[in-house]
């Protein structure tokens, strides 16, 4: 990281650029700035974290269409490596603060879904439905970056006792880093192959940064959503 953004490659510089106001929504929502003092009520927290399981079970099935949709093997491989760090890694998290809550896998799988999670996950899987690989891998992306922000700004938080250590811990450690520089490497390549070295020049650049914005916008309503249960 040169300045506070971190460096998820040259895609995710262009259209976090081309969505600034979208993107603040959504790394300084107030849902963040009360996982980042504490002050966050636990009930908002575990309200998010069901309805962010079966949001991630959703972005798995996305991931795994990416895998569908690749044009080379690397493209393949870097989603199934994906697929596996949500289902295997990420997703631990979730079960093991829902355990100690007294909720459990199934019902975490059963859980019925709020309309913002929905709307979010069935934008992506859509975008990969009616869309190529390039669609589906911009609506995937801002997951992926937007925590790995928060993950990297909540770090300097954190103090002792601070009730969601475990949760900017996960975000802000290399794991997650890691996955963020890969899906920038795979965004990059994605682009790099199908519109050349200068996509802002593409005739496609507005519907693509149209995909990441939107998605952008989801991921702060999701927040919201988390936000309603501690009201
Ligand atoms: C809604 C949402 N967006 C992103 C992430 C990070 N994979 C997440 N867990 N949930």
């Amino acid at each position: 990281m040169t300045s506070d953004i971190p460096d998820y490659g040259k895609t995710f510089a262009l259209m976090r650029e081309g969505c600034v106001e979208q993107w603040q929504a959504y790394i300084q929502h107030d849902f963040v700035k009360g996982l980042a003092d504490g002050s966050l009520p636990e009930e908002a927290f575990i309200h998010y974290m069901v309805q962010d399981y079966v949001y991630l079970i959703h972005y798995a099935r996305a991931w795994a269409l990416g895998v569908v949709k690749a044009e080379s093997s690397e493209e393949m491989r870097l989603c199934a490596a994906t697929v596996d760090s949500l289902i295997n890694q990420e997703l631990s998290l979730h079960v093991e603060t829902c355990a100690a809550q007294g909720i459990d896998e199934s019902s975490l799988f059963n859980a019925k879904e709020e309309l913002e999670t929905i709307a979010y996950t069935r934008y992506v899987l859509d975008s990969g439905l009616q869309g190529d690989f390039l669609d589906l891998i911009l609506a995937l992306a801002p997951c992926a970056f937007g925590y790995g922000e928060v993950g990297m700004r909540l770090k300097g938080s954190l103090y002792d006792g601070h009730p969601y250590e475990k949760w900017i811990k996960i975000y802000a450690g290399e794991e997650f880093q890691n996955v963020c520089v890969e899906v920038g490497r795979l965004v990059d390549l994605a682009i790099a192959t199908r519109v050349g070295d200068n996509p802002t020049a593409s005739p496609r650049w507005n519907k693509m940064q149209e995909r990441f914005t939107k998605a952008t916008e989801l991921e702060a309503n999701f927040w919201t959503m988390g936000l309603r249960a501690g009201k």
